[in-house]
């Protein structure tokens, strides 16, 4: 579990963050959306300290990032699988010096342990055998699979992705978003993701927080978000990309509704 607290964070006298608190729970994908602007990036790069917050806390599993040791945070980082946005493999690696990479750095591992656990990872993602590609010579689909490999080859507790789906073509994110699901369940992993993408919040949105100027505006499952009554989560909804597969899971759920009323 991932809490944050009272979260501020500005840069000279703009406040980018403004006591923002959540909790991200253990085994499920915690989807952080909102439009340009909103602070989403500062905010995931302030969990994962890659900016300290001027106030606020971010807790990993009770131990807090900012008064943790120097070993304790060594630990931590060694704990946090992270996808990029465009998936930054290394283009002139082969696929299995990529994900082998953080066993180079953060293990004593034989390379004999190493290529095992790499040849799991990456039959995880349903690649077996593309060992010896290299980037160039494979589909953004299977970059952002070795991405997730190369994410969980440490058997991360938490795994942030930043916008996964970029650049993906629908069917290709409905992969992704599974595999990220998955995973999230399989290895009880807290996962993070930031995305702009309707479909991931309806596919693997265990828990969403919209973000507004800074705060936290609103948050809830998937089921809640497209029936919400919050007027600035609906604005964003209908007026960003969101807005036809918005509307047509609407559409889609309040048939569903009709048939069998939902509790939530
Ligand atoms: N290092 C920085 N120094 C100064 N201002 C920054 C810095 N990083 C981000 N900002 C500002 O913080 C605000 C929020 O930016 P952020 O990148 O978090 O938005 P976002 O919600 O991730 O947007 P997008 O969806 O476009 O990526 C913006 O006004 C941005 O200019």
């Amino acid at each position: 579990m991932i809490e944050v607290k009272n979260l501020k964070k500005s840069f000279g006298d703009k406040t980018i963050l403004n006591d923002v608190n959540l909790v991200m729970e253990t085994g499920k994908s915690n989807l952080i959306i909102g439009s340009s602007g909103s602070g989403k990036t500062v905010l995931l790069k302030c969990i994962i300290g890659l900016f300290t917050p001027d106030e606020g806390k971010v807790v990993y599993d009770g131990m807090s990032m900012i008064d943790a040791s120097k070993d304790e945070k060594k630990e931590l980082r060694q704990q946090i699988g992270m996808l990029f946005q465009g998936s930054a493999l290394f283009d002139s690696m082969t696929v299995e010096k990529n994900i082998r990479f953080p066993l180079d750095m953060f293990t004593t591992l034989t390379s004999g342990e190493k290529l095992k656990k790499v040849n799991e990872v990456l039959a995880r993602v349903n690649m077996e055998g593309a060992n010896k590609k290299l980037p160039s010579e494979i589909s953004g689909g299977m970059k952002k699979r070795v991405g997730i490999a190369r994410a969980i080859v440490l058997n991360p507790k938490y795994l942030f992705c930043d916008e996964p789906n970029s650049g993906l073509d629908p069917q290709t994110s409905l992969v992704i978003d599974r595999l990220i699901r998955d995973i999230t369940l399989e290895y009880k992993i807290t996962t993070v993701v930031v995305t702009h993408d309707m479909n991931s919040v309806m596919e693997i949105g265990d828990h969403i927080f919209y973000m507004y100027q800074g705060r936290k505006q609103w948050e809830g499952s998937n089921k809640e978000i497209i029936r919400s009554n919050d007027e600035k989560l609906n604005e964003f909804i209908f007026a960003s990309d969101f807005l036809q597969d918005a509307k047509q899971m609407r559409m889609m759920h309040e048939e569903q509704d009709k048939k069998e009323p939902a509790n939530v």
